[in-house]
């Protein structure tokens, strides 16, 4: 990869490089766009096959989330951190409190929470050393585990996508197929399940899986049969990249709406599934639950204001697909269309991002 070009022709503000030998951390903190506020993003650990594929992952991940967060209707810009390593056996309490040290150089241009790989426990190590990470253990007045919220917008965009496709947004007697029962699909799972839907779901994790047997009475299948299995619903909750030339000709769902990061491997396969007359639900805007809730930290976090914003998840897919219709195009480009069109308006007001009293985490007890 050529870093100056990749940048130059994202747009991105600033690449950050992390390296502490002592911990053995290797992060890259990527900057997409402050022009809305300061960039929240989570911090993903995960072995990746090269740097390269590393570097392109923060990447990819850090311009999600100025979409995700500008769409979202947020004052916040977009970044995101990947640690290289094995979550299960590489942690060590030096090594975030490092990365958090990383985060403070940033005075504030940077705000980082959980994602794939990492927990409450790690971002309290972070907190030790800087202020300017979300999701922390409730104690200190912070929004906990962002997961769970995550999973019920995904829930209620889910709805909105399924009103679209069956002209109903009831979900019960529908069958999901979930991809990767994780931290977030895990509770997805339980609102799907009580409200009668069922579940068909694959991890490589057997545990993770037998969970949702055990719980759910889903039914189990390969990891890779879940795109050809016969259900009304995808939802794909693990890695990104999953939509791609050799998934979308086995899916047979007329709505796919999941909570994974950058579902589609190029923004071709989202012209194929709309063409197939499937309801995408932009992964961007139905998975916005997890940064809306610790976003609202920044304002003293308050769970009742931060759940009512995150039900507005349903009326935002729905904007979605009108703008889609209206404008004949598929719904992730209306997505990218409403989240441009809106940091296109703040770039005219003003530039880049400047410390303002509401982008400091100060309303928490230590
Ligand atoms: N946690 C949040 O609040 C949040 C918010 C927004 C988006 N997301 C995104 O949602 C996705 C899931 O996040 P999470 O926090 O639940 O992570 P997680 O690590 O808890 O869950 C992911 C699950 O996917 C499984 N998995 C990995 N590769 C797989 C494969 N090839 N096939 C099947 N299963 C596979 C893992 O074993 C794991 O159980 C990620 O893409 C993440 O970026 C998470
Ligand atoms: C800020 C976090 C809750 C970020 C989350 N991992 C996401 O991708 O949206």
């Amino acid at each position: 990869m050529e870093l100056f070009k990749y940048m130059e022709t994202y747009d991105y503000e600033q690449v950050v490089v992390c390296q502490d030998k002592q911990s053995g951390l290797k992060a890259i903190i990527a900057i997409h766009d402050t022009t809305l506020g300061p960039a929240l993003g989570g911090t993903r650990m995960w072995t990746y096959d090269s740097e390269e594929a590393a570097f392109e992952d923060a990447l990819r991940l850090a311009k999600g989330m100025t979409y995700k967060n500008a769409a979202a209707g947020l004052n916040l810009g977009g970044g995101k951190t990947v640690i290289i390593g094995d979550p299960r056996k590489d942690k060590n309490e030096e090594m975030f409190r490092a990365f958090g040290r990383y985060i403070q150089g940033l005075n504030g241009r940077y705000i980082t929470a959980e994602d794939v790989g990492t927990t409450v426990a790690d971002m309290d190590l972070i907190h030790e050393e800087t202020d300017y990470v979300t999701g922390i253990s409730p104690a200190f007045g912070s929004s906990g585990n962002p997961s769970p919220v995550t999973a019920y917008g995904v829930y209620v965009g889910m709805k909105a996508a399924a009103k679209e496709a069956f002209g109903t947004d009831s979900l019960e007697g529908k069958t999901v197929a979930v991809q990767g029962v994780g931290n977030v699909a895990y509770n997805l799972c339980k609102h799907l399940h009580e409200e009668g839907a069922s579940l068909i779901v694959t991890d490589i994790n057997k545990e993770a899986v037998q969970r949702a047997v055990d719980d759910f009475g889903a039914k189990a299948v390969n990891t890779d049969e879940i795109y050809s299995v016969d259900c009304d619903i995808f939802a794909p909750c693990a890695l990104g990249a999953v939509i791609n030339d050799d998934t979308i000709p086995q899916i047979k769902a007329k709505v796919i709406a999941g909570a994974a990061n950058n579902q589609l491997k190029e923004t071709t396969h989202g012209d194929q599934i709309a063409e197939m007359g499937i309801v995408y639900a932009p992964d961007y805007v139905i998975n916005a639950g997890g940064v809306i809730n610790v976003a609202d930290e920044l304002y003293g976090y308050n769970r009742d204001r931060a759940m009512k914003r995150v039900e507005g998840i349903y009326d935002n897919i729905q904007k979605v697909i009108e703008i889609s219709k209206r404008d004949g195009i598929p719904t992730y480009a209306a997505a990218d269309r409403m989240a441009e069109e809106r940091i296109e308006r703040m770039k005219n007001s003003r530039s880049q991002f400047l410390m303002n009293p509401h982008n400091i985490l100060t309303h928490r007890n230590r």
